[in-house]
């Protein structure tokens, strides 16, 4: 039925203020107005439909992005939109576009590896799109190692040019989005070669393609590298491969902000340290964390309201059966993914903070927080996109067999979302990272030179290493102090535990090698604490709102005791707790699950999702979801006739091959 709200009952017992969350969610007043305005103005607009995007071949599926992408940026500028706007426009288009990677990773690249000079020249060219980037790091032979890439630029003094070129097949650029079939230009990352000598690997703007009739420039090869998982979902995008045969750019197209190449070629190292060459993936891994809250929270979304919405078995006297999500076992799975959601946001909101922090300090030629830097977004990208994959796909499990259709918007969402594992960095590799971080720590512990941020709570190693938890009954879990205390003891006892393996290794990278799953396990640790920590911080700050600070207190509790559960085995093993204090941790962890479920619609309800956005017809706002299954089952292109095509070739023959073998 037309305008009733099968989910009014349980809207109406929600016990804080929703439109408050709103703006704890958002991050501000002025962030929820404008994503609001903008998620509306998507929703309303006909030529974002993206009901009908799974349906389509490869073909159409691209070129359906292309209208998109080009409306997008005519409606961008129709309207004046800021830079604010039209990101939230293009991020509520929700459809993976050439545009990512030039607004994502290119400008970002031009910004933050080029001179002022070239970022005079390029910028505003770009800012226009009068031309389009990629940004074409990865290459069929080499990813993760990027100190491996064997494109080489080398200089010609002669000409006064790079020459770029690609020597092998395995040096083929492979993957860069936006790159197959649209990019006029890339940031391309090479082997800087000057007069025989390597200097290794730097960023180089080439042009791909002609501005005129889009066709590659003579000596270069560019095509996509063929369809992906799942279908729909990435498709929409052009992934390409690329190969340079000789290819001749002026020297003035090296990034030359880390490293300058002179007229007589000669590298000149400026201040900056090497490692910015790398800048533009800390950048992205940071908009990913922020992200990552974003995808987990539509699919806990869908899965909550669909929960309230099903129910079964334990009807009593003909009465209505039981709602699914009133069972303990679907609690204790949907309860944890909507606390990691509120965990995310806040975390993806610190970082950014940090980087715009570390930022300002690059600029006064601060780097001492670098390494902080680049070992929190590695961890924190890897840990909250698996987390958020897995969820996902544990969200569509939630949702039963109706999570698997299309139409549940599940599929699509974890096909998009589940390669975040991999680009910007392998979601391994990247906690390798954060360990060599912490074993840097452990070694410098008692040098004098205490450790600060994150890695402070190593400075009071002693009292970690040896203190035993508190707690004696199950509320004493709801103590933000017992709860901080047990993950830095187990973090700092894992790492600790690591440093120590490793001593007794006489080359320590084939020790590092030896115990690397180990020392994943203690980098995890780790990031969750960094987690539990910025979600206590959230709760430090003036949030008001009737209740809201108190529904924020029981995400908290939910997201700190159900990693504690879930890694009882780290905690007891280190000794921090006992058994018995573990099964405490649980039973608060129980009470918890009951004081979420009266708000759990409105929990999710607070994540202001359009029912365009959500794209979902299990977690549609108004849970009235048999009929719009059922519409929606007939408007399959299967039923546009009641025979099929191909009844009379293959299935009419079948059965009458099947008369004659009965009649035999
Ligand atoms: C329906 C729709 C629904 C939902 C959609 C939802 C979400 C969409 C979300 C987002 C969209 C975003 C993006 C678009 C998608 C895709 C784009 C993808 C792009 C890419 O993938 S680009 C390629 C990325 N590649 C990588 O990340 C490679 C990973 N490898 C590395 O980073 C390095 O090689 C590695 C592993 C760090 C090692 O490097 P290397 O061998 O050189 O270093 P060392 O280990 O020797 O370390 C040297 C030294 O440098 C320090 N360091 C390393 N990296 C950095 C850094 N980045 N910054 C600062 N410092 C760094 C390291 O710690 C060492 O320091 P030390 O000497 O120990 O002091
Ligand atoms: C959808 C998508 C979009 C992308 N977009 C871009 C783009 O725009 N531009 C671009 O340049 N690139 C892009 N990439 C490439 C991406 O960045 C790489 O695929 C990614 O960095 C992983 O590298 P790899 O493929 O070499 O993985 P590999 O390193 O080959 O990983 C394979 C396996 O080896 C393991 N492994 C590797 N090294 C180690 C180690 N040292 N220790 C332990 N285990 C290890 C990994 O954990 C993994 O299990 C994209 C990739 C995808 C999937």
């Amino acid at each position: 039925m037309e305008g009733v709200d099968y989910l009014a009952d349980e809207r109406k017992k929600t016990e804080f203020d929703v439109e408050e969350m709103k703006i704890v969610w958002a991050g501000s007043r002025h962030t929820f107005e404008v994503s609001d305005r903008m998620a509306k103005l998507v929703a309303n607009d006909p030529v974002f439909r993206k009901d009908d995007r799974v349906m389509l071949a490869r073909k159409d599926l691209f070129k359906n992005t292309l209208r998109k992408a080009t409306y997008a940026w005519k409606r961008i500028n129709e309207l004046r939109l800021s830079e604010e706007e039209a990101s939230k426009l293009r991020s509520f288009v929700d459809e993976p576009a050439f545009t990512d990677l030039h607004w994502g990773m290119f400008v970002p690249a031009i910004k933050g590896q080029g001179t002022d000079e070239q970022q005079k020249k390029w910028l505003p060219l770009a800012y226009k799109m009068q031309i389009i980037g990629c940004y074409a790091q990865t290459e069929l032979g080499h990813g993760s190692n990027v100190q491996g890439l064997e494109t080489t630029a080398t200089f010609d003094p002669q000409t006064d040019e790079f020459v770029i070129h690609s020597p092998t097949l395995t040096s083929s650029k492979w993957w860069p989005g936006g790159l197959g079939k649209v990019s006029t230009h890339g940031v391309v990352y090479a082997r800087l070669i000057l007069d025989g000598q390597e200097h290794g690997i730097h960023g180089f703007i080439v042009q791909l393609r002609s501005l005129e009739d889009h066709r590659p420039l003579p000596g270069i090869t560019v095509a996509d590298i063929g369809m992906k998982f799942g279908s729909g979902a990435y498709n929409t995008m052009d992934n390409g491969l690329l190969r340079f045969d000789h290819v001749r750019i002026p020297r003035d197209q090296m990034l030359m902000r880390v490293s300058q190449v002179t007229r007589d070629g000669k590298i000149v190292q400026s201040d900056v340290p090497r490692q910015l060459v790398y800048g533009t993936m800390v950048y992205v891994r940071q908009t990913i964390v922020q992200d990552a809250s974003i995808a987990l929270s539509r699919a806990v979304c869908i899965a909550t309201r669909y929960s309230a919405v099903r129910r079964q078995f334990g009807s009593s006297n003909g009465g209505p059966e039981t709602q699914v999500i009133d069972y303990k076992t679907q609690q204790s799975r949907l309860f944890p993914l909507l606390a990691s959601a509120y965990a995310f946001r806040f975390v993806g909101e610190w970082l950014k903070w940090l980087y715009t922090d570390v930022t300002q300090r690059l600029q006064a030629n601060d780097f001492s927080t670098l390494p902080e830097a680049h070992a929190c977004t590695a961890g924190l990208k890897s840990l909250t996109t698996s987390v958020t994959a897995d969820g996902i796909e544990e969200s569509r499990k939630l949702c039963g067999g109706h999570g698997y259709l299309a139409s549940s918007g599940l599929p699509e969402l974890f096909a998009v979302y589940v390669p975040a594992c991999t680009y910007e960095g392998d979601n391994t590799v990247l906690m390798l990272q954060v360990a060599r971080f912490l074993m840097k720590t452990v070694s410098q512990l008692g040098s004098g030179k205490p450790p600060v941020g994150t890695i402070s709570y190593m400075g009071r190693i002693e009292q970690l290493m040896q203190c035993r938890c508190a707690v004696k009954k199950a509320g004493d879990w709801l103590n933000p102090n017992a709860v901080l205390e047990a993950f830095e003891a187990r973090a700092a006892r894992m790492s600790v535990s690591c440093a120590q393996k490793l001593s007794k290794f006489s080359n320590p990278e084939e020790g590092f090698a030896e115990l690397s799953a180990d020392l994943v396990e203690a980098a995890v640790a780790h990031c969750q604490l960094i987690v539990v920590s910025k979600f206590f911080e959230k709760l430090q700050q003036d949030i008001p709102g009737k209740g809201v600070k108190r529904q924020l207190e029981v995400l908290c509790g939910v997201y700190s005791l159900h990693l504690l559960h879930k890694h009882q085995g780290d905690f007891l093993a280190t000794s921090y707790i006992t058994p018995k204090q573990a099964s405490l941790a649980n039973d608060q962890l129980r009470e918890l699950y009951s004081q979420v479920r009266p708000n759990a619609i409105a929990l999710v309800d607070a994540f202001n999702y359009t029912d365009h956005y959500l794209g979902s017809i299990l977690g549609c706002y108004d849970g009235n979801v048999y009929p719009k299954l059922y519409e929606a089952a007939w408007r399959d292109p299967l039923n546009d006739s009641v025979i099929p095509d191909g009844y009379e070739q293959y299935i009419r023959p079948l059965l009458k091959q099947q008369l004659r073998v009965a009649k035999l």
